[in-house]
């Protein structure tokens, strides 16, 4: 059943005029923002504009200097930090990794990395996980602890294109599947989820903010990025109703996990995706094919965008 965002609820975390002040600075200032159950709240923005900080600020990882932050009480957080601080010279099995921060049962490692499509890989080395499998793992983490409102930093961070799909459509899958709230942080300044329901793009303060679409129209993201960079804000859109999982199994747009495809899925592939990333003018050539069934649409573009700043 989809748990649907409610408009009306009560914030699980809300920001007002946040800031975070450090080392002789502001690392951010002036941050509004605030996430609901069911929401997708996403944060853009140049490297350094805050975007981490912020996120910190809301799950009070980081104290704000001014303004306020203010949390449902006994609020439970899924966190997926940019980067986890493991030593890696260790061995680590992927078992061991969901209960190094939490106590969990053998059912619940079990169900937490059966419900990202891990399930088969809880006796693998951590070192050993590909980009998508590793993220996977770090998800599935952050969902054992039920939390109200999870947190991705860079959730897509060392994962091809295909697998980028795969990522949100899980991270829309548990939206959907638990209600919870979603704060994402995108590495894409150009490219954020079509269930996003607000963005915030961030440079050193709220520059801008609203709808996927609404945004790339705004003069703030132009300023900042270029007019070309807003006709070509992309949004991942596709209305396929099923992933398949790295096990092969299949999950619904309802959470729910079958062994096979229902006959009236539809279907995609990600085949031929070329994914270039340069530092200055970068070229993206996703094409998005489809063999069932023209519902399925991702409209991601040839996108050529020169990077300001
Ligand atoms: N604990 C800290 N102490 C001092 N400065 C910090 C601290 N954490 C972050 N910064 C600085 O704050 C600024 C914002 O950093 P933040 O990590 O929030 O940016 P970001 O938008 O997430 O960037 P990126 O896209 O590169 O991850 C940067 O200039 C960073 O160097």
């Amino acid at each position: 059943m989809n748990a649907m965002k409610s408009r009306e609820a009560a914030p699980l975390v809300s920001l007002t005029g946040a800031g975070v002040y450090r080392n002789g600075r502001w690392l951010v200032r002036g941050v509004d923002f605030s996430v609901r159950p069911g929401e997708i709240v996403t944060l853009i923005g140049p490297n350094g504009s805050g975007k981490s900080t912020s996120a910190k600020m809301a799950i009070g990882v980081l104290k704000a200097d001014e303004g306020r932050v203010e949390r449902k009480p006994g609020l439970r957080v899924g966190y997926v930090p940019q980067r986890l601080s493991v030593d890696w010279t260790m061995p680590l099995t992927v078992r061991r990794l969901m209960t190094l921060t939490a106590p969990l049962s053998a059912e619940e490692v079990k169900a937490a990395l059966d419900a990202v499509g891990i399930a088969h890989l809880a006796g693998a080395e951590v070192q050993h996980l590909s980009g998508g499998e590793f993220q996977r793992a770090l998800l599935a983490r952050a969902m054992a602890r039920k939390p109200d409102i999870l947190v991705l930093d860079e959730p897509v961070q060392g994962v091809d294109f295909s697998g980028e799909i795969a990522l949100y459509d899980l991270i829309t899958s548990i939206r959907n599947s638990t209600g919870c709230g979603i704060l994402l942080i995108s590495h894409d300044l150009h490219v954020v989820m079509a269930e996003t329901d607000t963005v915030i793009c961030l440079n050193g303060h709220v520059c801008c903010r609203g709808t996927p679409a609404a945004v790339s129209q705004s003069p703030e993201y132009m300023r900042l990025f270029g007019a070309k960079a807003a006709q070509t804000l992309a949004v991942y859109s596709h209305d396929h109703d099923h992933t398949h999982l790295p096990d092969g199994r299949v999950l619904h747009a309802d959470g729910s996990v079958t062994d096979h495809c229902h006959p009236d899925d539809g279907h995609h592939d990600h085949d031929d995706h070329g994914h270039s990333h340069q530092d200055h003018d970068h070229h993206h050539g996703h094409e998005h094919h489809h063999h069932h069934d023209a519902a399925t649409s991702v409209a991601l573009k040839d996108r050529k965008h020169d990077h300001a700043g």
